[in-house]
């Protein structure tokens, strides 16, 4: 990755770009001066810690990369797109063809399966599916079986699982149909250390095997450790 703040570099599989970000800049309230963000370059397969103070700006900088909010300044590239000169009906598709999204509260449908939940992105992206080896329901079971979901849980409803269960049940939503880009905002929050190491690792070890990269959002710097390239926001402002 190259940034114009702290970063340490990692190899990488490929040389396409994930997240390439320029003079960002976006105000909540036109008599402040707008939030403003460090440039960020960061290659396809690559993973980013993004970590810094309560209202630094790490989640309004998430939903700026996501195409959630429009910046003042700047642009935000995904895989060589302007995700912001699409339209919203192109953003939606590429949002669902090329992102997984984990944020603190999971955002699961609670009438639908552990199974079904897993597989909603590829009824959203054909491109997805594709992805899938051999069918959707095999990858989602494999993903489900890599997280240690056990097997009986499949069927069952989602809500009916465990805080621990559910946040890596939205992990394997993020990642199968191999994504190229995971945004994860706060997942571990409720997860004591052990397992939240152990989530991370996982997250990590699936995302590296589909060439996913991984940007995850913490004020908890202890996990820095597992994340190649991190990044501080200070809640900069112009
Ligand atoms: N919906 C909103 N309307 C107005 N201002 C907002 C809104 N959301 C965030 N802000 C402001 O933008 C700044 C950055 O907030 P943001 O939520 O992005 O920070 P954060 O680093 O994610 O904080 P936290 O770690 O507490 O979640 C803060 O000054 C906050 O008050």
């Amino acid at each position: 990755m190259t940034s114009k703040t702290d970063s340490t570099n990692n190899s990488s599989r490929s040389t396409e770009t994930a997240i390439e970000v320029s003079g960002l800049g976006f105000s909540w309230d036109p008599v402040q001066a707008p939030l403003s963000f460090p440039d960020i370059a960061l290659k396809r397969g690559d993973h980013l810690f993004l970590h810094g103070p309560s209202g630094s700006g790490k989640s309004t900088f998430l939903s700026l990369l996501a195409g959630m909010l429009r910046p003042d300044t700047g642009s935000v590239r995904l895989l060589d797109t302007d995700i912001h000169h699409l339209g919203p009906g192109a953003r939606d598709q590429f949002r669902a063809d090329h992102m997984g999204v984990i944020f603190q509260q999971f955002n699961l449908v609670p009438y639908l399966s552990t199974r079904a939940n897993v597989t909603l992105p590829c009824g959203l992206s054909e491109l997805r599916k594709k992805r899938t080896e051999p069918t959707v329901a095999d990858e989602a079971e494999r993903l489900l079986a890599a997280l240690s979901i056990p097997e009986d849980h499949w069927q069952r409803k989602v809500t009916r699982l465990s805080i621990g269960q559910q946040q890596r049940i939205a992990a394997a939503r993020a990642l199968i149909g191999a994504p190229g880009l995971i945004l994860a905002d706060e997942p571990t929050s409720a997860l004591d250390a052990d397992n939240r190491d152990r989530f991370l690792e996982l997250l990590l070890n699936l995302a590296h095997r589909h060439n996913t990269s991984v940007l995850f959002v913490s004020h908890d710097q202890s996990l820095a450790r597992h994340f190649g390239n991190q990044l501080e926001l200070r809640g900069d402002r112009t």
